[in-house]
């Protein structure tokens, strides 16, 4: 009930400013007083105009030192109002990237703190968007808009205020059809339709950045099926309404920007009959041609800011709409940590009657399993029965909604995260090496190890060798500008990377699948060196590759169907040995060739 009222737009983004906010007040002062030092040159017209009329027949009676005064004040209050107006920006260009910096690290300490199955594709574009487009246009706005937000502001107010002193019907011709192009524009961008349009505005660009980043991901899928832009249908899709969007949203907004800069840049046609009329009535007064004249020479001086002026309603609502999302990752529910941690001193792992559901799709059901400290235990089952989702749910890529887990008799929810992290290791099947070099790569796992550890990892995990024969060794960059691995050097990488951290549980998640046959070998001859010691859960299609574990538990649809050994479970002649069979009789011949290599190892 008390909950504080969640802030929004300008003032939540002021929020997120935290204590950066102080040099944009003064980018703030700075602007205001560039402002009255930029109004000193119409003052100086006013003045000279004044003179010059009230001199009419005879100009040249007027006080040439007087004229010239007030020409050099002209001059002095728009070099001090630019050098006022250049310090300002200064400031609000410093605060900008501050802020932007700020909220950056922000939004990165919340993604690194989310739980790791936060990270499907379609987040990752989003993600993406977001900390590149929509924190870069808050920096535009603080650096750039923000300080004309309050510069225009203040000049309007000081205009329409001196028109009003000078003359209240001049200056009612000017401001009424000011009023009204306002009206017109402000009812079309900050209405209801404006910010629907715009949150589809920016759905529409997230869709595209995330279904372009599938797109470039899946084009070799593209071209080895010879298929072009429009056959991947979501990517043409996304951009296709993206297009049809734009379209309409241009189209609805042009007839009433266009109504309305039309009046802007006509005032003087309002301004002139009103003053026609007075001078009229009373051609003798040169105070109040003198006013006229001075309203005429305002009027074109008054559109840029009035067009400045304009531009905010929109930008307001796109801010609002940027920092509404960089709320949405913020407010994203981080992995929960537990008050006080505790560390295991044992490692098995246990499953007590865990159910799990996807978006209120079950999963899993009611699984009771140990995995015993030191031994093998392979998950296998049919696509989709659940193995990866049993071996996700240990490093908390979700928390279970049923049941619990437990590593050494601790839940893992009470093992902090970090604390977590170092007893559990993944290797999965698609491996991720960053842009770096291959020591790097491998020195990831032990942040601290010494050289000779990384190579030794390296040599256990098969991978010397050929890190060896490349040209620059353990020197050598991996990725975009550098070298690509194969599947199985890279998979041999990411085992070296596990060695080295050496910690007591190890989940494999189909480690093996990129290795062909002939360096299934030394994939198999790695792993033997990463779990000796270690509680390892296993997941593999291969079933070769996991006769020899200790315990093997068979998952259909989510629930245990079978345990026991290879050859328990061959006996009880049962899904294990229906898989079996059919695994063996469609791979029998590289059964064949592994065995012969086994025998001559
Ligand atoms: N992030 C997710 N969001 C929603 N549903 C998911 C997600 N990940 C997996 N699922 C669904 O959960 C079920 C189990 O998936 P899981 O990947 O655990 O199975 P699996 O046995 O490992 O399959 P495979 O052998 O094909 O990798 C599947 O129906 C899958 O579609």
């Amino acid at each position: 009930m008390n909950e504080k009222k969640k802030k929004a737009g300008i003032a939540r983004l002021v929020e997120l400013a935290g204590e950066k906010k102080a040099l944009l007040v003064w980018s703030g002062i700075l602007s205001t007083v560039s402002v009255f030092l930029l109004l000193l040159p119409y003052v100086a017209v006013y003045y000279v105009l004044a003179e010059l009329l009230s001199h009419a027949p005879d100009i040249g009676a007027a006080d040439a030192q007087y004229l010239l005064r007030w020409a050099v004040w002209g001059a002095v209050g728009m070099v001090a109002g630019y050098f006022f107006m250049y310090i300002g920006g200064m400031c609000s260009h410093i605060a900008a990237f501050r802020i932007l910096y700020g909220i950056r690290v922000k939004l990165a300490a919340h993604i690194g703190a989310l739980p790791l199955g936060y990270f499907n594709k379609t987040a990752t574009g989003k993600i993406k968007k977001i900390m590149e487009l929509d924190v870069e246009q808050i920096e535009l706005f603080i650096a750039h808009q923000l300080p004309d937000l309050i510069n225009t502001t203040v000049m309007l107010a000081v205009i329409i205020a001196a028109m009003f002193s000078l003359n209240i019907w001049l200056a009612l011709a000017c401001v009424i059809p000011m009023l009204l192009g306002f009206a017109v524009q402000y009812s079309m961008m900050a209405g209801k339709k404006a910010k629907a349009g715009l949150k589809e505005y920016f759905d529409a660009l997230e869709n595209i950045s995330a279904s372009s980043i599938q797109y470039v991901r899946g084009m070799p899928s593209i071209k080895i099926f010879g298929q072009t832009v429009h056959s991947f249908q979501k990517f043409y899709d996304d951009m296709v309404k993206y297009r049809d969007f734009s379209v309409r949203y241009t189209d609805n907004f042009q007839n009433g920007y266009v109504s309305f800069k039309t009046v802007i840049l006509s005032l003087s046609t309002f301004i002139l009959p009103v003053g026609l009329f007075f001078i009229s009535s009373d051609p003798n007064n040169i105070a109040f041609a003198t006013t006229l004249m001075f309203f005429l020479v305002l009027a074109p001086g008054i559109t840029v800011p009035i067009f400045k002026f304009n531009t905010f309603a929109s930008t307001l609502n796109t801010i609002a709409e940027g920092v509404r999302r960089i709320d949405e990752i913020l407010e994203e529910k981080a992995v929960r940590e537990p008050e006080f941690s505790q560390k295991p001193s044992a490692y098995a792992i246990q499953f007590h009657d865990v159910s799990f559901s996807y978006n209120s799709v079950n999963v899993l059901k009611h699984i009771n399993f140990t995995a015993p400290q030191g031994k093998i235990t392979a998950l296998v089952g049919p696509s989709g029965a659940g193995k990866s989702t049993v071996a996700q749910l240990i490093p908390r890529f979700w928390d279970v909604q049923k049941g619990r887990i437990t590593i050494g008799g601790v839940e893992i929810q009470d093992i902090s995260v970090n604390d977590l992290m170092d007893t559990v290791s993944f290797v999965f099947q698609d491996t991720f090496l960053f842009a770096d070099t291959l020591f790097n790569n491998i020195l990831a796992g032990k942040p601290m190890a010494t050289k000779e550890e990384v190579f030794a990892a390296a040599r256990a995990a098969q991978c010397h060798e050929f890190i060896a024969r490349l040209q620059n060794g353990y020197d050598t960059f991996i990725g975009e500008g550098g070298v690509y691995l194969s599947g199985g050097e890279e998979q041999r990488v990411s085992v070296a990377r596990a060695i080295l951290k050496n910690a007591p549980i190890l989940v494999l998640d189909e480690a093996t699948a990129y290795a062909d046959p002939e360096n299934e070998h030394q994939m198999q001859l790695a792993l033997q060196e990463l779990i000796k010691d270690k509680t390892v859960l296993i997941i593999a299609h291969r079933l070769t590759t996991i006769r020899e574990a200790n315990q093997i538990l068979v998952l259909q649809e989510g629930e245990i169907h079978e345990t026991g050994t290879h050859a328990e479970l061959l006996a009880h002649d049962g899904l294990y040995k229906s898989m079996w069979d059919a695994y063996t009789s469609s791979a029998g011949w590289q059964i064949e060739r592994l065995q012969q290599k086994e025998v001559f190892a």
